[in-house]
């Protein structure tokens, strides 16, 4: 039986602007956080229980409901001498996960590091069987098979009738991903609940959180092999912001060590007094009356080949494609300013705000200058302008690099959702491509509803609607025993 549990989520992630801009620290991306979240809920027994495994200091078991065959076992042999021996039990019969895999063998290294020896002593004897559990929202997944076998419509309603952290009926391979960043959200909180668990860091205070996203920075690179921007990982701590990357440098000789080597550099890496943990954080959330909505299309594209081939065509093609992103970044940041301008015109007169938005909401954007003048008119016609642009040049990057950014089938579904009243931008996120799209409009049903009938009735592609709204928080602690109900299935 469990003697003490503890519980952290993270939220899931829209890149709005600056995909592919954000892996040069030269520009920033705009990030969202969502209301779609990752649960991690860590439970604990001593080693005196009858299910206790003889020789491991610590034994592990990981278990994530919602999938066929995920569950893994791991063991942490020598209790405090580093390096350990770190072994994943279960490799062989179900396969391994390495998000979670990293995440415990380096976060239970630099726990060990951080507490005295007497205190790791005790929360080894504390913690000899841990119970991990992992939970994450509907919108992490396409529920369209759910709702097919369910017998419903393909509706926010349905939807919103399925279970909470409801059952995909596939296994974590086949599972038809949403883009909200399962990993990063799923590496983050796993991170911060151990590292709340150790009593090494605590994820509602800011020391705790810079912790927490170090760390799962270096895990979520190790596992996935490879160095991103960072910006799925830097929302799941944060949520909202502007984010501009940190130099990858700071993880060459981490990521090219030994397993071994890294329990020992660890903590230095993480605590690092010199600033190598460059990236810069500014919070950033949507203004009054604006909504984010969100939908899945069911077509599917390939990040991580889009993005090499950007690249490689912008290595092969320096001066295009340095005017290009120099051009796109001052879209990008226009769009920022403007949105930020729009929270002074509600601070400034916040009825004359409403007022104006009220008007907005009867007529497509492109209508929207048509209205008596006034700032908040003017502010909100130039940021659909602004991200029309944007919209162009992502187009143009993509044909110059051969890949489809925005593809045609998604720029006619973005053009129909821009032309309904009250919405103010419509793209594709992060890296785009076929995935999904984003609509952030006028706050109102009459809106909502207009969009989502296009969405159900859209012939081209399936369009399923997201249910998750913008949130503006970052990891949070949770009281388990809300969440338990799920979980004991
Ligand atoms: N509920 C979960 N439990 C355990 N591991 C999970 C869970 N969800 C995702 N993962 C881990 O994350 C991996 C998916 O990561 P990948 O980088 O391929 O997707 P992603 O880019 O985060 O996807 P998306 O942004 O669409 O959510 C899975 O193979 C698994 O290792
Ligand atoms: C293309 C890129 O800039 C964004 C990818 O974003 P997403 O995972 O498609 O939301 C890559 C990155 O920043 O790591």
């Amino acid at each position: 039986m469990a003697t003490s549990a503890v519980a952290v989520s993270a939220p899931g992630k829209v890149l709005i602007t600056g995909g592919y801009l954000v892996l040069d620290p030269a520009y920033r991306g705009l990030v969202l956080g969502t209301d779609a979240r990752f649960y991690a809920i860590v439970r604990a027994a001593p080693a005196s229980t009858p299910t206790s495994q003889s020789g491991a200091a610590i034994t592990v078991h990981v278990d994530a409901p919602q999938f066929t065959g995920a569950r893994w076992t791991y063991a942490l042999t020598a209790s405090e001498d580093i390096p350990w021996r770190f072994d994943d039990l279960t490799a062989q019969a179900v396969g391994r996960n390495p998000f979670v895999q990293t995440v415990l063998r380096l976060t239970l290294a630099y726990a060990a590091r951080q507490l005295s020896a007497t205190a790791w002593r005790q929360k080894l004897a504390e913690y000899a069987q841990m119970h991990v559990t992992i939970l994450g929202d509907n919108d992490f997944y396409s529920q369209r098979q759910q709702l097919a076998t369910r017998g419903l419509p393909v509706s926010r309603d349905a939807l919103a009738s399925l279970p909470r952290f409801c059952a995909t009926g596939s296994s974590l391979r086949d599972v038809h991903k949403t883009g909200l960043g399962s990993s990063a959200a799923l590496t983050t909180a796993l991170v911060a609940a151990l590292l709340l668990c150790f009593d090494v860091a605590h994820p509602d205070n800011p020391d705790g959180r810079r912790i927490a996203h170090n760390l799962a920075q270096a895990c979520h690179c190790y596992a996935q092999g490879k160095v991103g921007s960072g910006f799925d990982v830097s929302s799941a701590v944060f949520a909202g912001h502007a984010y501009r990357r940190f130099a990858p440098a700071i993880l060459s000789e981490f990521l090219a060590a030994s397993e071994d080597d890294q329990q020992t550099l660890i903590s230095t890496l993480i605590n690092d007094q010199d600033r190598r943990w460059n990236s810069v954080v500014d919070a950033f959330h949507l203004p009054p009356g604006l909504t984010l909505v969100m939908a899945d299309v069911d077509a599917g594209s390939h990040t991580p080949s889009m993005v090499s081939k950007v690249l490689a065509w912008r290595k092969a093609h320096p001066e295009a494609a340095d005017a290009l992103w120099k051009d796109l970044n001052a879209h990008n940041e226009h769009v920022l300013e403007l949105l930020r301008a729009l929270y002074a015109h509600h601070d400034a007169d916040s009825a004359t705000y409403q007022a104006t938005l009220d008007a907005c909401r009867a007529l497509p954007a492109e209508e929207w200058s048509t209205l008596p003048s006034s700032n908040v008119i003017h502010t909100l016609s130039e940021i659909q302008a602004a991200f029309q642009n944007v919209r162009m040049l992502l187009r143009r990057m993509g044909e110059l690099a051969g890949v489809p950014v925005e593809p045609v089938g998604q720029t006619r579904l973005l053009d129909a959702c821009q032309a309904i009243p009250g919405v103010v931008m419509a793209g594709v996120p992060g890296a785009g491509g076929d995935d999904a799209v984003f609509c952030i409009l006028l706050s109102g049903d009459k809106v909502e509803q207009a969009i989502a009938s296009l969405w159900s009735t859209w012939t081209e592609a399936r369009v399923t609607p997201l249910l998750c709204a913008e949130a503006a928080d970052g990891i949070r602690a949770e009281d388990w025993k809300q969440l338990e109900p799920s979980t004991s299935q």
